[in-house]
């Protein structure tokens, strides 16, 4: 099943080269593969933050999960660092490849809807609190009207959070999750979420130990911690909605990102179905 689209994403981290990500989608454009890049830019976050002297926070789950707190200023740098700053980094290297590329945040024509987290519980010096003023968001749904017709004209949608929640303000959603949510709305057939290590690793100090597969579980696996942790979620959430292929792959090099666009190389996630059906 699947349209044949394929949905990327890629962050982030400074080392994952806007060039070879745009080469790859220029690729599948030429091929006239229909394409929707999504982004994140967290490093990008970080750096305007600080040159704005905005501190940034951390919210802590119970289970261990760490997450970004997104004060109202927060938000506003996560809006202005990916609008502002990582979205047009994309566009002009999209451009310098000849795509018809359009930028877009959730906000745009309302094509990211999520619903505020009124009460996160998070750990401060042992204790667990409530905080209840955060400006982020669980996903609700994905408009795909716009997304059918700029696929349908030939041009590469550029989408980002924010998104935008029930009160009419904009909330922080992680990008990973949105290229899941879009890939999902959109029955694409592949999903890759490019990153600056070559896929999901055995053992994450070990760049050697790059698994082609990966099961997804219901446990917590101690081998992945960090953004690999919330990638891992998203994977999970692109198999169970049909999304066919879905793998982790390495965004700081052109063939890396080439052969992760045509199913190859990275590290498949797969659900607990296909692998039973895997010959042992
Ligand atoms: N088992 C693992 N395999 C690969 N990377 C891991 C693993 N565990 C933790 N990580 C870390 O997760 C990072 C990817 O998450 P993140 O930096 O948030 O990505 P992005 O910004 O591209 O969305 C890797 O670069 C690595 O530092
Ligand atoms: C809620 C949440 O985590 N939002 C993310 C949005 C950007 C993002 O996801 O960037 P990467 O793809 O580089 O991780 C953040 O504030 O960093």
């Amino acid at each position: 099943m699947g349209t044949g689209l394929t949905v990327v994403k890629c962050g982030g981290t400074a080392e994952v080269r806007a060039e070879a990500v745009c080469a790859g989608v220029a690729r599948l454009v030429r091929e006239k593969r229909p394409v929707v890049l999504v982004h994140g830019g967290s490093a990008t976050v970080t750096e305007l933050a600080g040159r704005l002297g905005v501190p940034l926070g951390e919210l802590v789950a119970p289970d261990g999960t760490v997450s970004r707190r997104t004060d109202p200023a927060t938000l506003e740098v996560v809006t202005l660092a990916l609008a502002g700053k990582a979205k047009p980094a994309l566009l002009l290297e999209l451009a310098r490849f000849g795509v018809p590329a359009v930028g877009l945040t959730g906000l745009d024509a309302g094509l990211l809807r999520a619903r505020r987290k009124t009460a996160l519980r998070t750990v401060v010096d042992g204790r667990t609190v409530v905080v209840r003023d955060d400006r982020s968001g669980r996903l609700t749904s994905v408009a795909t009207p716009l997304l059918h017709a700029l696929l349908a004209e030939g041009m590469v949608p550029v989408l980002s959070p924010p998104a935008l929640a029930e009160d009419g303000l904009p909330v922080n959603v992680n990008a990973d999750r949105v290229a899941a949510a879009v890939a999902a709305a959109l029955d694409a057939s592949r999903l890759v979420l490019l990153t600056g290590a070559p896929g999901v690793l055995a053992d994450s100090a070990d760049p050697g130990s790059l698994r082609a597969r990966y099961q997804v579980g219901d446990g917590r696996d101690p081998a992945v911690g960090g953004g690999m942790t919330v990638k891992i979620t998203a994977a999970r959430e692109a198999l169970e909605a049909g999304v066919g292929d879905v793998r982790i792959a390495d965004g700081r090099f052109t063939d890396t990102v080439a052969d992760a666009l045509d199913g190859l190389g990275g590290t498949r996630i797969v659900g607990a179905e296909t692998t039973r059906r895997t010959p042992r």
